[in-house]
């Protein structure tokens, strides 16, 4: 799928136009944006500083010669143009499962901002119905078997802590990952909501009413997709 996911990353690139602020997202869809991206600037394009959504992709940035903004600080934006960013599933409405890179919430926190939300996807992630991937959720530390406890009980789901490299993973924000391998989530805002409820949860990976399309490739071509 990697001539899908650079079909996509590259006609995602094309949509940039002069002066747009943009947000940057991560995983290795969105890496292919950034280099695409970083060969307009190159060839001249002029952009303010970009929006990163994690450490990977602030790099990947700077490696492409595009500048970025310091989130840390009070010059983070209101508002951006065009935030571009991958999935791990989209659904018929653009519901999307995101975090499989374990960048959720930089990723919800600047692309709530974007005024155009475009999802760069090869065609395995368009699925009928979320949650085959596992639902990624981001967690405090501090008593996280407690919560995992918690929406084992409310949701009915085995979370999984995420490992890598035999060691738990941790976020960019110094965060854990559980993994909720649900199968079916018959009902995303219900999930979203019951997960928004658990204290210890910093954020989940339901992207929902926040993509205004997407561009899917399965190789050859790519098309459009508007939420139905
Ligand atoms: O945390 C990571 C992100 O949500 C990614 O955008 C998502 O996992 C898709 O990544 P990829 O383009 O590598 O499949």
């Amino acid at each position: 799928m990697s001539d899908a996911k650079r079909r996509v990353a590259e006609a995602a690139a094309e949509l940039v136009e002069p002066g747009m602020r943009l947000g940057l997202g991560t995983g290795s869809t969105a890496a292919l944006f950034i280099e695409a991206l970083g060969r307009r600037v190159a060839d001249g394009l002029d952009l303010p500083p970009a929006a990163a959504t994690s450490r990977a992709s602030e790099d990947a940035a700077r490696r492409a010669g595009i500048a970025i903004i310091d989130m840390m600080g009070p010059d983070a934006p209101a508002e951006l143009d065009l935030a571009i960013d991958g999935a791990d599933e989209a659904d018929p409405r653009l519901s999307l499962i995101k975090g499989g890179g374990a960048s959720l919430l930089r990723e919800k926190i600047v692309e709530a901002l974007a005024r155009r939300f475009v999802v760069i996807i090869d065609e395995s992630k368009v699925v009928e119905q979320l949650g085959a991937f596992p639902l990624p959720v981001e967690i405090v530390p501090f008593g996280w078997a407690s919560t995992a406890h918690l929406i084992r009980s409310r949701l009915g789901v085995e979370p999984q802590l995420r490992e890598a490299r035999g060691e738990v993973l941790k976020t960019d924000n110094g965060n854990f990952i559980l993994d909720l391998p649900f199968g079916t989530i018959a009902d995303p805002e219900a999930t979203a909501r019951t997960l928004a409820g658990i204290p210890g949860v910093v954020e989940h990976g339901l992207f929902i009413g926040m993509a205004s399309e997407a561009l899917v490739s399965d190789g050859q071509n790519v098309r459009r997709l508007t939420p139905a």
